[in-house]
């Protein structure tokens, strides 16, 4: 897939460079905790961050600590849990007790491995043997929610979190702070779409890491490109 040529000559107006972290700045492997961002990354983010103009931030359904242990710049904005947790901002209290509920209702499968958050839960089933997966997903679904909570699919994962949240509002809310960034939001899984669709609203540059269907203007091909991409935008200098 060639790089689409209208988002190599953005230059009109400074950016708001929003990025989903696996699948999009890191490739997808088999065990999350080793999940470390594609050769470039790092440096293509570490140019925005000190470019006078764009700003950037990561916004991840993982925990803000995780992505910046992988990424190592402190100084960078990560918004995680799917915009529970702000830099700077105190989370609600985690419900530990809807939490300890769904765990209860889980099936014991070999292979299914628990990411527990604190505030959400994810359920990997990357691990499950093939013929098994569609099984788990049924019965992940079948679970009884806690009232005010909702379950969402991504990547061999189920997420159980508290509703009201999600990176549809998290982006809204980033473009708003910035009203005169063009924001621009790089995602790859089901969870960005959310995203992807409230950015229309806000005048914005979507663009879908990988094939698939999605509501993404653009479609590159995978956290390569996004590398190439982040290095591109670094390099310019916006003309407003
Ligand atoms: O919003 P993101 O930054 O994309 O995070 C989404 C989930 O990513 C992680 O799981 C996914 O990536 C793993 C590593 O490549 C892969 O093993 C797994 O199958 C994927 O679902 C992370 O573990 C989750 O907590 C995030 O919610």
């Amino acid at each position: 897939m060639t790089l689409p040529q209208e988002l190599l000559r953005l230059g009109e107006r400074p950016l708001l460079v929003l990025c989903d972290y696996d699948g999009t700045l890191a490739p997808i492997v088999a065990r999350p905790e080793e999940a470390w961002p594609e050769p470039g990354a790092r440096e293509a983010l570490e140019r925005l961050l000190a470019h006078p103009r764009h700003c950037a931030a990561v916004l991840t359904g993982r925990r803000a600590t995780e992505v910046h242990a992988f990424l190592n710049l402190p100084d960078f904005s990560v918004i995680g849990l799917h915009g529970m947790e702000w830099p700077g901002e105190a989370a609600a209290p985690p419900d530990t007790d809807a939490v300890r509920r769904i765990t209860a209702q889980l099936p014991d499968v070999p292979g299914l491995r628990l990411e527990d958050k604190g505030w959400t839960l994810a359920v990997h089933y990357r691990e499950v043997p093939e013929l098994l997966q569609a099984g788990v997903e049924a019965r992940l679904a079948e679970i009884a929610l806690p009232v005010g909570w909702e379950l969402m699919a991504g990547k061999k994962v189920r997420e159980f979190r508290p509703g009201g949240f999600g990176k549809g509002r998290a982006v809204q809310r980033l473009a708003r702070r910035f009203p005169n960034h063009l924001p621009v939001f790089l995602g790859d899984d089901v969870t960005d779409e959310e995203a992807f669709e409230a950015l229309r609203g806000e005048d914005g540059l979507t663009i879908k890491v990988g094939d698939g269907p999605t509501l993404a203007e653009h479609q590159v091909e995978g956290p390569g490109q996004v590398v190439a991409l982040l290095e591109r935008w670094a390099d310019l200098t916006p003309l407003q």
